[in-house]
């Protein structure tokens, strides 16, 4: 069996002398496809930096593709993890032109600088962004952009470098109906490839849960309170221990969706 591309053992993480992460135990292995839910502040995106080896565990330990965060120099990791979230497009100049935001991910840098890029970068660059719809966007300015037009010029330029682990945080998050729609085909496509690498996304909704996805892990005040393959994991009961509210959840045809029982009686 191929070695797992994250495992995290008893990991902590406090903040300001908060416990935001304890005593995560956690292994992604490269076919697995997770969606991380929980409330607001629940810890989701700390646990995502962890997987990116961007924020060292105060206590346990992350092992990111066979590396140990915080003993090794992980400068040759960064490469191998995409990820995209909306803190990484806000250093995305807006006057970059797309093609550009997405050929200088295999520079890891954002913003068009000094670096001598081949026409093999820019070639992989245009076939990356037709594989999201966007070859027609190309010159344009990042900027000038829809918000869902961003979303997938973010992980476009977050698969450019061919990454072992795609790490996404909210990337439906601000869409409208039709843009999430769009994005949520895009990745259910994408998830479906046996050829895709590991996938960890975080998402506030069931509803933004793409087709293809095959594991869930649901975290509470910093603490993971369920794991595992998606459909045992995204239950009624699971989400409204996790959520704190009696929650109503449907599922057509592999799509979630869910709402508080409360308002059903109302
Ligand atoms: N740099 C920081 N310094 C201090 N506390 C932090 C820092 N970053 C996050 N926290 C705290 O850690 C906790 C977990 O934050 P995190 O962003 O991981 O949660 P989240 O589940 O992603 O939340 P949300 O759904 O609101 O995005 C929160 O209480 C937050 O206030």
């Amino acid at each position: 069996m191929a070695s797992s591309v994250l495992r995290l053992r008893d990991v902590s993480v406090t903040r300001d002398g908060n416990p935001v992460l304890q005593g995560a135990d956690w292994a992604v292995e490269p076919d697995e496809r997770w969606v991380i839910l929980g409330p607001n502040g629940a810890g989701k995106t700390t646990l995502l930096q962890v997987a990116a080896a961007a924020l060292h565990p105060s206590s346990g330990e992350a092992t990111v593709l066979g590396e140990t965060v915080g003993k090794s120099d992980l400068a040759e990791l960064r490469p191998l993890l995409g990820f995209a979230s909306s803190a990484l497009a806000r250093r995305i100049p807006r006057t970059e032109r797309v093609v550009d935001v997405v050929m200088t991910a295999a520079y890891a840098v954002t913003g068009r600088w000094n670096e001598l890029y081949e026409d093999i970068d820019e070639r992989r660059a245009r076939r990356v962004l037709a594989e999201w719809h966007l070859e027609h966007l190309a010159e344009r300015t990042f900027g000038s952009l829809s918000d869902g037009e961003q979303k997938r010029v973010q992980i476009a330029r977050s698969v450019m470098t061919d990454p072992e682990m795609l790490l996404l945080d909210e990337p439906a998050a601000s869409l409208d109906l039709g843009g999430r729609e769009e994005l949520l085909q895009l990745l259910g496509g994408y998830a479906s490839d046996p050829k895709s690498p590991a996938i960890v996304m975080v998402t506030h909704h069931v509803e933004e849960i793409p087709l293809g996805f095959n594991r869930a892990l649901l975290l509470k005040e910093g603490r993971i309170t369920a794991q595992g393959p998606l459909q045992e994991v995204i239950t009624s009961e699971s989400l409204s221990e996790t959520f704190g509210v009696e929650v109503e959840l449907t599922e057509i045809d592999g799509r979630y969706s869910a709402r508080a029982r409360q308002a059903i009686a109302d």
